[in-house]
């Protein structure tokens, strides 16, 4: 078994759409970012890639690269599933902690964890979403961004098949 953790931070921007774990959120802001911007997917592959030793995101999908403009980060997802199973490894569990003081994510939570589950080859039951405001401190608590952290255990494929089937 093997642990990692991901941490990700994007700006809010009132001509950008929200995209969070993969789900398109109707709201009047979204993330500014050179990909989708979308931090909860950027923080669960950061933890799967660190479990590993990897490296980061950046490392395997630089920001500066034309190819990831407007890049979906689920499929990004894909890609960092794909290495780490090349590597004998799959998702164990993510859980995820989303700090943002608008919108309210919770109905969102369930699309989000199927989603993820999905590109991960996993049940929804191994992923865990959960959000939290900044009670209005920070840069969160002002509006200014959203941040996502994620810790992720990944086991050997074997592993990984019998958790997915109790
Ligand atoms: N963007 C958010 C933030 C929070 N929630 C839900 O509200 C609960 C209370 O949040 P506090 O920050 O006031 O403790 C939290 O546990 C989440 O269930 C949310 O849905 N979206
Ligand atoms: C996935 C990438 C690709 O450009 O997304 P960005 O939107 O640039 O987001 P950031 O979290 O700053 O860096 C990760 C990048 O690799």
């Amino acid at each position: 078994m093997r642990i990692g953790f991901g941490y990700d931070v994007h700006p809010i921007g009132s001509d950008r759409p929200l995209v969070l774990g993969g789900v398109h959120i109707e709201a009047p802001f979204g993330l500014v970012g050179h990909s989708d911007a979308d931090v909860i997917a950027h923080a669960v592959m950061d933890a799967m890639l660190g479990a590993l030793a990897l490296g980061d995101i950046g490392a395997h999908f630089p920001p500066g690269d034309e190819t990831y403009r407007g890049a979906d980060s689920m499929e990004l997802m894909a890609h960092v599933v794909a290495l780490i199973a090349k590597e004998g490894y799959g998702l164990g569990n993510v859980d995820v902690m989303v700090l943002a003081e608008k919108p309210k994510l919770l109905p969102h939570v369930p699309a989000m964890r199927e989603n993820i589950a999905r590109v991960c080859g996993v049940d929804p039951g191994q992923v865990s979403i959960k959000a939290t405001t900044t009670e209005k401190l920070g840069f969160v608590g002002r509006g200014e961004g959203i941040a996502a952290q994620a810790v992720a255990l990944l086991v050997k494929a074997d592993e990984s098949i019998r958790e997915v089937a109790r």
